[in-house]
């Protein structure tokens, strides 16, 4: 039997646990079963406590006590003793039936979607190719605020590219926190940032013609200059294009006070994860022949 789920993933304060919170509302006035697990070890306050908390197992505070490690060591010990403990995950998931959407709120620290790989170890043990066997899909959140700084935006956009690369699952982007920019920037403008054209950063001054020159990157001035200066900017639009080019991003866009938003990102989910499909009805044999044989070893 397979079951479904949904990571739900982005830099600190993108907006993951206020969406959980909107996707579960929305479950729940939609009939559906939705299970709702905390990964953050760090994690304060909930508007739905979790029916599955890491805090349970670990917590951040004790580790940085006890180890004596700041915030981003004490979270990667957290997810190592994680992976050592895994029947902490698969005792409270295997029970669960294939009705049940299982939200799993991470953390914000960016160097878990990055360059860490706990949590390509983790997916690997939750997902198809694990004894979880859950079908899984990613969702990455990004602030929408970002669209005022576009330098920041395409950096933003980089790092949910890497989060797509690093995790190898059905992905989804999403623009959070829509309704602090809908009123402040144009629809017309808002759509060139949802499927990321490079053509934005044409429309600001980009150094053209600059003289090219060789920097060393020894000297902390010189490399200022060009944070600062044309190179950025050029580097900048190289992203940019690279991005379009491929066409690799492209954003929902997610306003957590309007349903109809956050049931169109839940069709999404929904398509990624192929959780209709599952829930007509079958013929034994059918379903016999979908498991999946998974060996121990
Ligand atoms: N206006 C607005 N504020 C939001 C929205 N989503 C989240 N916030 C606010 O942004 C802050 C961070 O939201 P969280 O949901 O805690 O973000 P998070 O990604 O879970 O944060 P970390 O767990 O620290 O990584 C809180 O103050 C929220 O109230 C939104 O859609 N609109």
């Amino acid at each position: 039997m397979s079951k479904f789920g949904c990571l739900v993933m982005g830099p600190a304060g993108a907006g993951k646990t206020t969406f959980c919170t909107a996707m579960i509302q929305h479950l729940q006035h939609s009939r559906r079963s939705c299970f709702y697990v905390n990964l953050d070890p760090a994690a304060n306050e909930f508007a739905y406590q979790p029916d599955l908390d890491i805090r349970d197992l670990i917590s951040l505070e004790d580790v940085m006590e006890e180890m004596l490690l700041g915030p981003n060591g004490g979270l990667i010990f957290c997810f190592e003793f994680l992976l050592q403990n895994l029947d902490f995950i698969a005792n409270a998931i295997e029970p669960l039936s294939e009705e049940y959407l299982i939200l799993f709120d991470l953390p914000g620290q960016i160097e878990l979607y990055t360059h860490i790989p706990l949590l390509p170890e983790l997916v690997k043990y939750l997902s198809r190719m694990g004894p979880l066997n859950i079908n899984l899909c990613a969702a990455y959140l990004l602030e929408a605020t970002f669209v005022v700084d576009k330098a920041k935006f395409f950096a933003g956009t980089l790092s949910a590219m890497s989060a797509m690369i690093m995790m190898e699952l059905p992905h989804i982007n999403i623009l959070s926190k829509m309704d602090l920019v809908k009123d402040q920037v144009p629809k017309k403008e808002l759509k060139r940032f949802v499927d990321p054209d490079a053509n934005l950063l044409d429309d600001e001054d980009t150094g053209r013609g600059a003289a090219e020159h060789t920097v060393d990157v020894s000297d902390p001035r010189e490399v200022d200059q060009v944070m600062s200066g044309d190179s950025f900017k050029r580097l900048n639009r190289a992203v940019a294009r690279l991005i379009d080019d491929f066409s690799m991003v492209s954003f929902l866009q997610l306003d957590v006070n309007d349903e109809e938003s956050v049931g169109d990102i839940l069709s999404y989910i929904d398509d990624a994860i192929q959780f209709h499909e599952a829930q007509e009805p079958k013929d034994p044999r059918e379903r016999e022949m979908e498991e999946p044989a998974w060996e121990e070893g």
